[in-house]
């Protein structure tokens, strides 16, 4: 943080880290030594070098984080410049609050790096005060995440509302003012769990609080807890320290340090903050709890089921990727853990969409392939096991829809439709194929539509309905002759999705009669279908094949 007018800088504001001590006797010692002519220059230069090397760490390391937010900066100001001892004579706050023990610019980015790297939805914070640290962490958390603040002092919430209402994070925010272990027992009676904590509150019952948090699972398994002032002013590890606070935090260091139940790591940042992270259950406790040790209960090759439905590592492709329905299933694998290649007759749509998915840090390519000319198709799959060696998960998803009266259609738009539909699927599924086999490893997913189902009307596209009864006979044929050779052939069936197109003028009639026949109330979104084609792509749905996975609303049951 730059130091404002009026505010102190973070050096004069922390006045009791072992730093700032080292610093402080440092100082003393430099003195005294200028002043003794009898001290030799050497050691003189050497106090003024240790001196130089500790004063400059906490203002570099102030330099080198990211500034904090403006609602963060306005808080902190506030904080400091207020007269919490005038708020104390006047009542307003049982226990005298020294500005000294805001959460500050640095340790606040530590705690919203924590958040964002442990992926936390809901976090619990034990001590708010000014609630910098708790705006700090909001920051961090996803739209729909949650942090709860325990806080002795009703004062400090009227005191901090302002600022939090006007940030765009605020309102992840609730308070609940009282007894924090009051709190943690209401908490826990609720059944609630919290995936980070940081408890930064009265020193002499972090254990308890600890101890509570494990003891009733308010920390899921792999949860952190982040625990300030672990190094209590460098009082933990002085053997002569008699300090009440200073010998509970190095009982409480002590006692985590023996508790098989988690791991940890203490960080000399300010005071020090300790990280302790809860560890899955271990075997010998499992047998003492006669807790059946087995897939079901340590997950699958040790994986959670969101972890199985990971797709790190793997190479994908998307076939009509340029828009729509593929596009939302190449961002899906991408964000899965997939390299994807981008395929699409446009190969600007293409190149647009490969661009979208390396923004994200998505490693992806555009190609350029009509998948009706069996060249084309060939080519595709060669430069992409020539870029990334393989193809484990492929993903026909290109289409074509032309309406005409079943007595009008042209023998020309048939086989248009069916060219792509059916004989592109069918190309793309045997090129693929052919790798996948080789190697005994691969996903299909093809798109067919719920035409394959129903006859959705009033629209006339019998072609079309008949190359997608097409695409699902071809999946289930696929789906049993490759199985035992490691290839799963599933394939979605989308209701109608809701397009820009969609909302033209003229077929607003349209749209009202599709409403009225699906249960959902609603067109399907490009969205809706991300999930589904992840789990196929995933070794998740290992045992599916030949599947024709009808996400439509329910419209095909009306
Ligand atoms: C070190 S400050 C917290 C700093 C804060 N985490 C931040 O980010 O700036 C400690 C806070 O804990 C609160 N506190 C102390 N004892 C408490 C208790 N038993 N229950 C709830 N809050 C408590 C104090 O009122 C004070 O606001």
């Amino acid at each position: 943080m730059s130091s404002m007018p009026g505010v102190p800088n973070q050096k004069s504001r922390v006045s009791d880290t072992p730093l700032e001590f080292i610093v402080e006797y440092l100082s003393k010692a430099k003195d005294i030594a200028d002043s003794n002519v009898n001290v030799p220059e050497e050691l003189k230069n050497n106090l003024q070098k240790a001196l130089d090397m500790a004063s400059g760490l906490d203002s570099y390391l102030e330099r080198m984080t990211s500034q904090e937010s403006e609602p963060l900066s306005e808080l902190y100001k506030k904080t400091v410049c207020h007269d919490w001892d005038q708020a104390y004579k006047e009542g307003k706050t049982k226990f005298r609050l020294p500005k000294e023990c805001i959460t500050g610019h640095v340790e606040g980015q530590v705690l919203k790096m924590f958040v964002h790297m442990c992926k936390a939805k809901r976090i619990l914070e034990i001590g708010m005060f000014s609630g910098y640290g708790a705006l700090s962490m909001a920051e961090a958390l996803p739209e729909d995440g949650t942090l709860i603040a325990c806080e002795l002092e009703a004062y400090l919430m009227e005191f901090v509302q302002p600022i939090f209402d006007k940030s765009p994070h605020g309102k992840k925010i609730s308070v609940k003012i009282g007894s924090a272990m009051d709190s943690l027992k209401e908490l826990a009676e609720a059944g609630d769990q919290f995936d980070m904590v940081f408890i930064d509150a009265d020193k002499g019952n972090y254990i308890n609080y600890y101890k509570f948090l494990l003891d009733n699972n308010l920390l899921r398994v792999g949860g952190v807890i982040c625990v300030d002032n672990s190094l209590y002013k460098g009082r933990v590890y002085l053997q002569d320290s008699k300090d009440e606070n200073g010998l509970a935090l190095r009982d409480f260091n002590e006692s985590v340090s023996k508790d098989p139940r988690v791991e940890q790591v203490m960080i000399p940042l300010r005071d020090g903050i300790t990280i302790v992270r809860r560890l899955p259950p271990s075997l010998a406790t499992c047998t003492m709890n006669r807790v059946t040790n087995d897939d079901v209960f340590r997950g699958l090759r040790g994986k959670p089921i969101l972890d199985r439905l990971r797709l790190d590592g793997k190479v994908a492709y998307v076939t009509g990727a340029g828009q729509g329905i593929g596009r939302a299933f190449a961002h899906a694998l991408g964000e899965a853990g997939a390299k994807v290649a981008i395929v699409d007759m446009d190969q600007g749509k293409a190149e647009a969409v490969a661009e979208e998915l390396t923004h994200k840090g998505i490693p992806s390519m555009a190609f350029t392939a009509d998948i009706s000319k069996p060249e084309d198709v060939q080519k595709m799959v060669d430069a992409i096991v020539a870029k990334w060696a393989t193809v484990h998960i492929a993903c026909n998803n290109a289409g074509i829809n032309m309406n005409s009266a079943s007595e009008e259609t042209s023998l020309e738009e048939w086989d248009k439709t069916f060219n792509v539909n059916l004989r592109g699927t069918f190309m793309c599924c045997q090129a693929a194929g052919r790798v996948m086999l080789k190697q005994g490893y691969g996903k299909i997913i093809n798109t067919a539509s719920m035409a394959s189902l129903i006859v959705p009307h009033p629209q006339k596209q019998l072609a079309y309905n008949a190359s997608k009864v097409g695409v699902v006979k071809l999946t289930q044929t696929l789906g049993t002759e490759w199985i035992d050779r490691g290839v799963r052939v599933n394939c979605i069936s989308p209701g109608i999705v809701d397009t820009p197109l969609i909302h033209s003028e003229c077929l607003k009639p349209l749209v009202q009669r599709w409403l009225s026949d699906i249960p959902a109330g609603r067109l399907a979104h490009v969205t809706d279908l991300q999930a589904a084609v992840v789990y196929l792509a995933s070794d998740a749905s290992d045992y599916m094949t030949g599947h024709n996975l009808v996400i439509e609303g329910g419209q095909s049951l009306w």
